[in-house]
């Protein structure tokens, strides 16, 4: 696939695409990808496009080569006219700071590619102990075809930073871990230093995103859990959001947002998920509204959390039942579809672009409507 930059204008340039006008065809479509290895296929993104644009490619379609163009609706919004039609998500000139990806299979994975797509500057966080694997699957091309954007570049991440929001400072650091293997090849992992070192790097960001979580306990039930997983818990996927946001706020520009990822067992019981791990989303439910408050008084910064629907990534994995939950999801949600990870990623977009000006200390569900319902459709009771 090659890069067609800025709607096509790559494109145009090797087989054009001119109106009756005699302008380049733009519209309110932009095309964003030539596939020269492909069928000659033309897909609209919508069909009120097709009737206005295949005439006006007719010297395309019938073209010696073959090509495969892929049409949407431009992210400019602008019409042929130059009038606005479309309502972008644009975060052109942005910078974001995404804690917590460590492979392509995640929701912070996907939560980066909105934000990349919308344009803009993406800076990752990645768990210390899992940095050297994810930096060199990224450097070998691991991730290349999934780094791939609607418009055909590739996803640009202009630097990982080793991070363990565990630690608030280096005081914090145990010498068992500071000596540990998996953490002594790495430095300023702590969330008050790759703060610093990303505003010695960058000077400010824009948005904050808290994609991470981890239970020690997880598989244990509530009444089974200790203190210290409980604790544990609570301080990787609670206390965390809380220290990041406390240690980015002086350097985010006013105006900028936060988000990060809850789940239905924080308000509903989930058998199964445990370890305090329900406690946990709770908590960090509760906190997205205290600290909506707090970070917008102090820094006109907004607070929200995505509820995500399940998912398979490799810490679902983990808990062990991911995939009877994404079957159960299907089977009972008021949309019988799979939950796809992009859905949440375009979703994070929305909420950290400045079209959700006001919307702050807000929790909102991505989960195809599960958390509607209150009845298991599927459940063998009914069907008696
Ligand atoms: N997958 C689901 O079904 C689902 C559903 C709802 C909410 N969520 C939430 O989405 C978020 C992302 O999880 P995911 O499911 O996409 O899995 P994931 O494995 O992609 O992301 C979890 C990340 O947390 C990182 N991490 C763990 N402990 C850390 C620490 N101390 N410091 C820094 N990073 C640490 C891991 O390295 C990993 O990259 C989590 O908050 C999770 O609870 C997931």
């Amino acid at each position: 696939m090659a890069t067609v930059a800025a709607g096509g204008l790559q494109m145009a340039a090797t087989r054009p695409c001119i109106s009756s006008s005699g302008r380049m065809f733009m519209s309110s479509a932009a095309i964003l990808g030539v596939d020269v290895k492909g069928t000659s296929q033309v897909k609209f993104a919508s069909s009120s496009h097709i009737s206005s644009v295949k005439p006006l490619c007719q010297s395309f379609m019938s073209a010696p080569l073959k090509f495969t163009v892929v049409v949407t609706r431009a992210m400019s919004g602008e019409t042929e006219k130059g009038i606005a039609s479309g309502l972008p998500i644009d975060l052109r000139g942005k910078r974001a700071f995404i804690a917590g990806i460590a492979d392509d299979n995640g929701y912070g994975w996907a939560i980066a590619k909105a934000l990349a797509a919308a344009g803009a500057e993406i800076l990752v966080g990645t768990w210390v102990p899992a940095i050297n694997i994810f930096e060199t699957s990224l450097r070998r091309g691991k991730f290349d075809e999934s780094r791939r954007l609607l418009n055909g570049s590739l996803m640009e991440i202009i630097k990982v930073y080793p991070l363990d929001t565990v630690y608030d400072t280096p005081e914090d650091v145990p010498v068992d871990v500071r000596t540990n293997k998996r953490y002594s090849g790495a430095s300023n992992w702590t969330v008050k230093e790759v703060a610093e070192s990303v505003k010695n790097d960058f000077g400010s960001i824009d948005i904050l995103v808290h994609s991470l979580a981890n239970g020690p306990e997880v598989t244990k039930p509530l009444l089974e859990t200790s203190r210290k997983g409980y604790l544990a818990a609570i301080s990787a996927s609670s206390y965390s959001f809380v220290s990041l946001l406390k240690h980015f706020l002086p350097i985010m520009n006013p105006g900028g947002a936060s988000i990060s990822l809850t789940y239905i067992a924080s308000e509903r019981t989930i058998p199964g998920y445990g370890g305090g791990m329900s406690s946990a989303k709770a908590a960090l439910e509760s906190d997205t509204r205290v600290l909506a408050f707090e970070a917008g008084r102090k820094g006109k910064i907004r607070v929200n959390t995505i509820s995500a629907g399940p998912l398979g990534s490799r810490a679902a994995k983990a808990i062990g039942f991911i995939e009877k939950m994404i079957k159960y999801s299907y089977a009972n949600a008021p949309l019988q579809k799979e939950l796809l990870a992009d859905e949440v990623g375009n979703t994070a977009a929305f909420l950290l672009s400045p079209l959700a000006s006001a919307i702050t200390g807000s929790v909102v569900y991505v989960d195809n409507g599960l958390n509607a319902m209150g009845l298991a459709t599927d459940s063998p009771t009914l069907a008696v």
